[in-house]
């Protein structure tokens, strides 16, 4: 293995320093035959770590594939993702989570947990084999892309969740009040554009009514992708009741607003929907107060037929990996709402500690894993959806200028993807 000498990059407490690996770990003097890395001028994060994230594989590979995505969750600094179980099948047996974090090591980008399902298939009716899964390491649980409505269910997923220490990810979304077609913000947009609306309540509801299914259990609910001013205060009063709950921002939900929704391209079709202003300025501030705990991707990669036809009828979701963390500091570092520290708070030492993955989100001393990112804050450019590991085009920031922070990222040791090599 090659070992490595970091020259001169700022740590996020603001300290210039070399780093030096051995092995694949992190060590407190340099080995004599080890590349060295300038480093001169650039932030050293420990290696992201997103607990939202959907590879397609199996069954969506004209999408993306385990490889394609974990190749785009390196270019965006990543060294761990956790991958959501609606693929086909789904991951919902100890079988399928393996075969998940199986392809993952073969791709050898980044370290792979395999999310399981909460209900078999997805079909919110029975209760996934999470005992079983949980033994075998699985230590998420999501439905995602639906949300478990029934509460007795959910009760009962938490109480499992509770009984090996795994979290419930909760899609909150009441499908009662947000059917299949809503895709719109409902009090910003829905009505101008004559689109099916996405109303507030409909996440908030869902949550209001989970915070207190997990004080009941005692178990810990995760909120994905929270993305109203109303769902935030939910969480708020959960939290200082001390109830165990954390919830998500998307970086598209921190950047992008409903009225993209305009021109009804089906690329800004997500669900959550895009908000309006007001919203995204509470999930910022949300944010930088630590009423969210995180920042997850959706990185949703969706092919060009699955995005085609009326707005109502494409798939919702979009590419999230590769822009992530860019986004994260045009509108929380450059506004001056987080400083590098916190970055690597919601980025990845709190998204590593929600998920159990012990070996990421870890300070970068002697005897850690080395799992960096290089970071050039001052680096920026136009987004051009080619220029991509990923299978599918759907990028929302497609033609923005943006930063471009990502110069390396190294992942147990192994360089995953460095801008010099292109
Ligand atoms: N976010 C989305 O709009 N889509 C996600 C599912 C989800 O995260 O709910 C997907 O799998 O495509
Ligand atoms: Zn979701
Ligand atoms: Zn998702």
């Amino acid at each position: 293995m090659t070992d490595y000498i970091i020259r001169g990059a700022r740590s996020a407490d603001g300290q210039t320093r070399d780093l030096f690996v051995h092995d694949g770990v992190l060590v407190d003097t340099p080995t004599p035959s080890a590349r060295v890395v300038d480093a001169d001028g650039l932030v050293v994060l420990p290696g992201l770590v997103d607990l939202h994230t959907h590879l397609r594989e199996p069954g969506f590979e004209s999408a993306e594939t385990v490889a394609s995505g974990t190749e785009c969750a390196a270019r965006g600094g990543f060294t761990a993702v956790f991958a959501m179980a609606n693929t086909l099948p789904v991951t919902d047996s100890v079988d399928r989570a393996r075969h998940v974090a199986e392809l993952g090591c073969q791709a050898g980008f980044v370290e792979v947990h395999p999310i399981g399902a909460i209900t078999v298939g997805l079909g919110g009716e029975r209760l996934a084999p999470m005992a079983d899964m949980a033994a075998s390491g699985v230590s998420v649980f999501s439905d995602d892309g639906k949300c478990v409505m029934d509460a007795q269910l959910m009760r009962e997923a938490l109480e499992q969740a509770a009984a090996s220490g795994a979290v419930v990810a909760q899609h909150s979304q009441d499908h009662s009040l947000a059917g299949p077609h809503a895709c719109a913000d409902e009090r910003t947009i829905a009505g101008d554009l004559g689109l099916p609306g996405w109303p507030w309540a409909a996440e908030s509801v869902i949550i209001a009514r989970d915070v207190q299914l997990a004080e009941l259990t005692g178990a810990r609910l995760h909120c994905c992708h929270v993305t109203t001013a109303e769902s935030l205060e939910v969480v708020r009063w959960a939290k200082a009741r001390g109830i165990r709950v954390t919830a998500e921002v998307t970086p598209h939900h921190l950047l992008l607003d409903s009225s993209l929704l305009g021109g009804l391209d089906t690329t800004f079709k997500v669900n959550p929907p895009l908000r309006g202003d007001e919203d995204i300025e509470a999930l910022r501030t949300g944010l930088a107060d630590g009423t969210i705990d995180i920042v997850g991707t959706d990185h949703a990669p969706h092919d060009p037929t699955a995005k085609s036809g009326a707005f109502p009828d494409a798939k919702p979701g979009m590419l999230g990996l590769e822009q992530a963390l860019a986004v994260v500091i045009e509108t929380m570092v450059n506004t001056g709402r987080l400083g590098w520290d916190d970055v690597a708070r919601v980025l990845s030492v709190t998204p590593a500690h929600i998920g159990g993955a012990s070996q990421q989100g870890r300070p970068l001393a002697p005897g850690e894993p080395a799992n960096l990112v290089l970071v050039d804050p001052a680096r920026r450019g136009v987004v051009d959806r080619d220029r991509t590991a990923s299978r599918s085009r759907n990028n929302p920031y497609h033609g923005l200028d943006l930063p471009d922070p990502v110069e390396l990222t190294m992942c147990a040791g192994r360089v995953t993807y460095s801008r010099s090599d292109g």
